[in-house]
């Protein structure tokens, strides 16, 4: 009888076979997105047709310019840096402990929750903690926020909606719809710490036309000095290019210095967008992106959802 393979030896089997198929074919070069970078939109308006061309990859990003009013933006992002509830957004990554990363996070992201065994308070909180930013004015004119806005216009938009992503269990309590995201100067210089931004995928998948894991971010505040998105135009949208790259790809999920610089040598250079407060972009997560450092000067302040995709069905929004 044949012993049972252990699931770490069965792990480095994969990897190793992943690494030879990659030293034979791999071709990352063959990767580069053919067809639009950034589709812009100056009207403020978030259209049908751009998500469609997102969701499709034939696009890079959304880019809509001040699709919040910028004066509120601000508004809303001095309310967040006031908020006592800031924690660091810190996750362990490539089966390692969890490191700081250099994002502070308003509340708790659903997938630190998940990392640290706090669900019941994450789903007990969601609601309240979306409400924050939908606010009584010191007029007393009831004011929405960043997001309420993006859930509002893409459910009327969306040819089958968009809906908050629920509890699978439980009360069936809503996801938050975003997470408002602190960035902040280094305090120090460490030379063992990246400092260009954290080139990353949310989620390593091949990207189809039927389904996808998206974000969108709605920025309200600039550091004086970095700060930029920058997205590696690259798109894997088939089993073989996927795989024959893999151990090139898989390098966005760590969060290491050695890694970051393996990964933006064999990319292709990024595409960088330059965002004002009030500007909404959405892109594709499964695509290298990161946030241009290092940030200098002050704070940068956003905040984020991720847009789950499957074809047929509502778009489904949490954070
Ligand atoms: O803050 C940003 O501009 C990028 C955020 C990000 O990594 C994402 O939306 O997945
Ligand atoms: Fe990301």
């Amino acid at each position: 009888m044949l012993g049972r393979v252990s699931s770490g030896a069965r792990g480095a089997a994969v990897a190793n076979a992943l690494r030879l198929l990659e030293a034979r074919f791999g071709d990352v070069e063959s990767l580069r997105h053919v067809g639009d970078e950034i589709t812009t939109r100056e009207d403020g308006e978030l259209r049908r047709e751009d998500v469609e061309r997102l969701l499709a990859h034939d696009t890079l990003a959304v880019h809509v310019k001040g699709f919040y009013p910028e004066k509120q933006a601000l508004e809303v992002a001095d309310m967040m840096l006031a908020d006592e509830d800031v924690r660091n957004w810190s996750v362990a990554s490539g089966g390692r402990e969890a490191e700081p990363s250099d994002v502070d996070a308003v509340g708790t992201p659903h997938n630190v929750a998940v990392a640290n065994d706090e669900l019941e308070a994450y789903f007990g909180n969601s609601v309240e903690a979306m409400r924050k930013w939908r606010y009584h004015r010191e007029d007393g004119v009831l004011a929405m926020g960043p997001m309420d806005k993006f859930r509002l216009e893409l459910d009327e938009i969306w040819t089958e909606g968009c809906l908050l992503s629920r509890e699978k269990g439980g009360d069936r309590q809503p996801f938050q719809a975003g997470v408002p995201r602190i960035m902040r100067p280094a305090s120090r210089y460490d030379p063992a710490r990246w400092t260009r931004g954290f080139a990353h995928v949310d989620e390593l998948a091949i990207m189809s036309p039927d389904r996808g894991l998206f974000s969108a971010n709605i920025y309200l505040r600039n550091a004086p000095s970095g700060g930029e998105l920058q997205i590696w135009p690259v798109t894997f949208a088939s089993r073989w290019d996927f795989y024959r790259n893999a151990p090139t790809l898989s390098l966005a999920l760590l969060q290491d210095a050695q890694a970051q610089a393996a990964l933006r040598e064999r990319l292709p250079d990024p595409v960088t967008v330059k965002v004002r407060p009030g500007d909404l972009v959405l892109i594709c997560t499964q695509r290298p992106h990161g946030v241009r450092g290092p940030v200098v000067g002050g704070p940068r302040v956003s905040i984020q959802g991720f847009l789950q995709y499957e074809r047929g069905q509502p778009l489904r929004l949490e954070a």
